[in-house]
């Protein structure tokens, strides 16, 4: 689904990646792991277009994703969320997940003016979507409540409804369970298998282990920007070369 190709990334003299290649494919939850630093968040800022790659390719169901803007990414089914949450707190919950509807709603600047029939329509089938995603991810309830209002977890969880407004194939999650409790930690496992088997695609950058070993089908591991395993979690967790850039190499020892 995602295909990651030589990819090198350098800023000036300075080398974040080093001829990076792995394939998320699809049906699949895909984490990415690597003690701080090693490249991660560069990766999914090359695959959603906030910046470009120094060589390599980067291709999504085939096609090339180099040179798109970081919204036609979204528009052939790139979704992210944030390491940081990204919401609007002084708007409620359906219109935040809304705002990351309009990005995928194909009506003209000419219906929003006029305010068409097809554009109420469009509107109408908008929100109804909203309160679907709101429902999946267990805020259907709260969907009339302000953001800033909401728990940490469930922050979260309402960045998940808006990043799946824009309708993705593949879900880009920047460590989703940072700040949860394990209770919280739990549901989520749930949640993020319930969005795969819906059909999408998940790729996940996090550094709880328990987590990423727990949830995710594979595992690519990033260290000084060299990808140095790849696999199932079993294969990654017994892999020296992973242990060694974990404990370091005397404690590996
Ligand atoms: N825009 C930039 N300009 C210069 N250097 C950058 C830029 N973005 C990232 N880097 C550098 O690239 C390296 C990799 O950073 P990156 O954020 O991708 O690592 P990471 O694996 O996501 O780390 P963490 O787990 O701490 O979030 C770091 O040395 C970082 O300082």
């Amino acid at each position: 689904m995602l295909s990651i190709r030589n990819v090198g990334k350098h800023f000036g003299g300075l080398h974040v990646l080093h001829d990076v290649s792995f394939e998320v494919p699809a049906g699949c939850i895909y984490g990415l792991i690597g003690p701080n630093g090693a490249g991660k968040t560069t990766v999914f800022n090359l695959v959603t277009g906030l910046l470009a790659p120094s060589s390599g390719s980067i291709d999504f169901r085939g096609e090339s994703l180099l040179g798109l803007a970081p919204h036609r990414i979204t528009q052939r089914g790139v979704a992210r969320t944030f390491q940081n949450i990204r919401i609007f707190k002084e708007m409620d919950l359906l219109e935040n997940v809304m705002v990351g509807r309009h990005e995928h709603l194909k009506y003209g600047g000419a219906g929003l003016f006029f305010n068409t029939r097809a554009y109420r329509a469009a509107e109408r089938r908008a929100r109804e979507r909203a309160l679907e995603l709101l429902t999946w991810v267990g805020l259907a309830h709260k969907a009339d409540m302000l953001a800033d209002n909401l728990s940490y977890g469930d922050q979260r969880k309402l960045e998940f409804a808006r990043a799946l407004a824009t309708e993705p194939k593949l879900l880009l999650l920047d460590e989703p369970v940072a700040g949860m409790n394990p209770a919280e930690k739990t549901v989520l496992m749930e949640e993020i298998r319930n969005i795969r088997e819906r059909g999408y695609g998940v790729f996940m950058i996090e550094h709880d282990m328990r987590f990423v070993m727990g949830v995710c089908d594979r595992i690519a591991v990033l260290n000084f920007g060299r990808i140095i395993a790849e696999g199932t979690p079993d294969e990654v967790r017994n892999n020296p070369e992973v242990i060694e850039a974990y404990l370091g190499k005397e404690d590996a020892a």
